[in-house]
């Protein structure tokens, strides 16, 4: 579990960044951070992994505080994908990149190299490849199994999308959904809401380093007052449903509540099949009614 306890932070000791942030994650949670820009979120991602300490309040893993916890341990706990995977890959290969993380900490082995070659197998990456010739997509899914593959509790993703192709973007959060769904905590900032809206359960608002809302992924995406606040606009088909949703006649509709597209769809054909049937009705009363032929 993740607790901020009042938390404020700094880079110069003198203007806050983050003002008295309180806020749980439970294990198991997916959450993203979203707001404006410089709202505190990556700030609020380095103080997860402890590269940045409050400078009051406390930050707690699993009931620790990072500031009594080694790089080393915070770095067991937590992975950490940074927005640009140029900045963590540093090995010549595929295959050294991914068991860097056990090296580095003197865990290389057998069992590290049989984690390795699952992953290798689980993303189907070529093992020789060199990683800087990787496309970019590539390069992030590389940088993400390298985090993966230490298998932490945690994983605190800073705009893992940011730069991909739609493509790309659905192979990484594929992959931090398989990750959560196996039980890690996803931690993540991202700025595009249809993301957010296809893969968190969690969101948290952000502006001008404090916590403007936390609650379920729509229902903080469907308050016009956090959207206005944190500068978000909601994912498409939530914004569809919600101006449907203000003409009297859909409110309290499924089409008023509607936030996939498989959800809209069904909502849309239920509403035109009972408008069908209206219509049904309304011919065959007329039918009944009409005078009958003759003097
Ligand atoms: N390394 C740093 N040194 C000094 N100030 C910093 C540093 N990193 C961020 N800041 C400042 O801290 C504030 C919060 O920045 P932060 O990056 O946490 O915001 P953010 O919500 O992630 O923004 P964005 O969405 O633009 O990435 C901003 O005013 C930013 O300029």
């Amino acid at each position: 579990m993740i607790e901020f306890r009042n938390v404020s932070a700094s880079y110069d000791g003198e203007l806050p960044v983050l003002r008295d942030v309180s806020l749980t994650i439970p294990d198991g949670d997916f959450v993203a951070f979203a707001g404006t820009n410089g709202a505190g979120k990556s700030t609020t991602m380095r103080l997860i992994n402890g590269l940045l300490k409050p400078t009051s309040g406390e930050v707690l893993l699993d009931g620790v505080p990072t500031t009594a916890l080694r790089t080393s341990e915070v770095a067991r706990k937590v992975g950490f994908l940074f927005q640009n995977p140029d900045r963590q890959i540093c090995q010549p290969t595929v295959r050294e990149e991914l068991l860097f993380g056990f090296t580095a900490v003197g865990e290389g082995g057998p069992d590290a190299e049989a984690c390795v070659d699952a992953m290798i197998e689980a993303f189907g990456f070529d093992a020789d490849a060199e990683p800087f010739l990787l496309n970019r997509g590539t390069r992030q899914l590389l940088a993400l199994a390298s985090i993966i593959v230490r298998e932490p509790d945690v994983v605190v993703l800073d705009e893992p999308t940011t730069g991909l192709d739609y493509r790309e973007c659905a192979k990484v959060m594929e992959a931090v959904g398989r990750l959560n769904a196996a039980g890690a905590t996803v931690v993540m900032v991202c700025h595009d809401m249809e993301v957010v809206g296809d893969y968190a359960r969690r969101v948290i608002a952000m502006t001008a380093g404090t916590v403007v809302d936390d609650g379920p992924t729509f229902k903080v995406l469907r308050r016009p007052e956090t959207l206005r606040r944190a500068h978000l606009l909601p994912p498409q088909v939530t914004e569809v449903s919600m101006l449907l949703g203000a003409d009297p006649a859909l409110a309290g509709t499924a089409v008023a509540r509607a936030d996939t597209l498989d959800e809209m769809a069904a909502a849309v054909a239920a509403l035109a099949s009972e408008a069908a049937r209206a219509a049904a009705r309304e011919r065959a009363a007329l039918g009944a009614c009409a005078p009958m032929g003759g003097e």
